[in-house]
């Protein structure tokens, strides 16, 4: 398979009455990845997500989606799908009017994704009547109506709660892989966003910080440790010599994969009192410049 960047952004500056908000963006999106967007309330991710969309036009630079600059550019609109965390649409539709609406622009398959996702019992529902997950799930098949390449989604799941965050994401994985649509998502969670993405786009302060595979990402913060606390920590610290361990107070930081060294304590019938990895989230925090220790 061919493979290109469906984003590309190289120096992208964006200012708001002559503050810069954006100041030299510059990133890549795989084709067919699953990309977070990750950084803290006001970092810049909704004004880059509208200028991705054609909604905001840029300062300087260069954007190319799909190939092509976004704004003012109808073609780039019809190959992709932008999804928010309200949803956009008149509460007093049936879901069913709304989908029949999107249809009658895009002329999709409506009636197979009705069944494909058993909206059918959805159909006659108001949109307000919807819980928030139902409507999010709704909106996100709506976007295939289109048939696009690329749906972007700015902080889709921040209205749910965990479980249909949870199933929000299963739906985007599902996409993703049947229907080949790349994924674009904006978020400042991460827990969830780390059991769905392929890569990861940091940004702070209008900058981006990292970006990458996820796996490459994570491993370039390999370097932070594991945290154990275990009832001999003596012993530990032998059985984990090759390691390196490092005896921190009533604590030991490791560097290594924690799945082998609780194996290892396990098999030396070491208790392991309290074990902390670091998450995506601690990397998170390391790239935004919070809990610089
Ligand atoms: N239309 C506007 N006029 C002036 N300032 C704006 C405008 N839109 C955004 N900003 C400012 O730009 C900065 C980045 O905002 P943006 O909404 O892109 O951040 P974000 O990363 O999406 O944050 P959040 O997670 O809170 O949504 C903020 O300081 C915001 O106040």
């Amino acid at each position: 398979m061919e493979i290109y960047h469906v984003i590309e952004l190289i120096n992208v500056v964006k200012k708001f009455n002559e503050k810069p908000v954006l100041k030299g963006v510059t990133f890549i999106v795989t084709k067919n990845s699953i990309t977070g967007f990750i950084g803290p309330n006001g970092a810049g991710k909704t004004t880059t997500i509208k200028i991705l969309s054609g909604l905001l036009r840029k300062d300087g630079g260069i954007v190319r989606v799909l190939g092509e600059d976004p704004w003012d550019n109808p073609r780039v609109k019809e190959r992709v799908s932008v999804i928010f965390t309200k949803l956009p649409y008149p509460p007093n539709d049936s879901v069913e009017e709304y989908l029949n609406d999107l249809n009658s622009i895009y002329h999709g398959d409506l009636k197979s994704l009705i069944k494909e996702f058993n909206l059918t019992e959805h159909l006659k529902k108001k949109i307000s009547q919807l819980s928030s997950g139902q409507a999010q799930k709704i909106q996100l098949i709506a976007a295939l109506i289109k048939n696009p390449e690329l749906i972007i989604a700015d902080e889709p799941t921040a209205n749910l709660d965990p479980k249909a965050r949870i199933e929000f994401y299963d739906l985007v994985k599902k996409l993703n892989k049947e229907y080949d649509v790349t994924f674009f998502i904006s978020s400042h969670i991460l827990s969830e966003l780390e059991k769905v993405i392929t890569h990861v786009v940091f940004i702070n302060d209008g900058i981006v910080t990292a970006q990458g595979e996820i796996n490459e990402v994570e491993s370039v913060f390999n370097s932070e440790e594991i945290i154990l606390l275990v009832k001999d920590k003596e012993k530990a610290l032998e059985v984990l010599k090759k390691y390196n361990p490092v005896s921190e107070g009533a604590y030991i930081k490791i560097k290594g994969k924690l799945r082998e060294i609780v194996d290892i304590l396990d098999d030396n019938g070491i208790e392991i009192l309290n074990v902390r990895k670091t998450s995506l989230d601690d990397v998170f925090r390391k790239l935004s410049g919070e809990n610089n220790e």
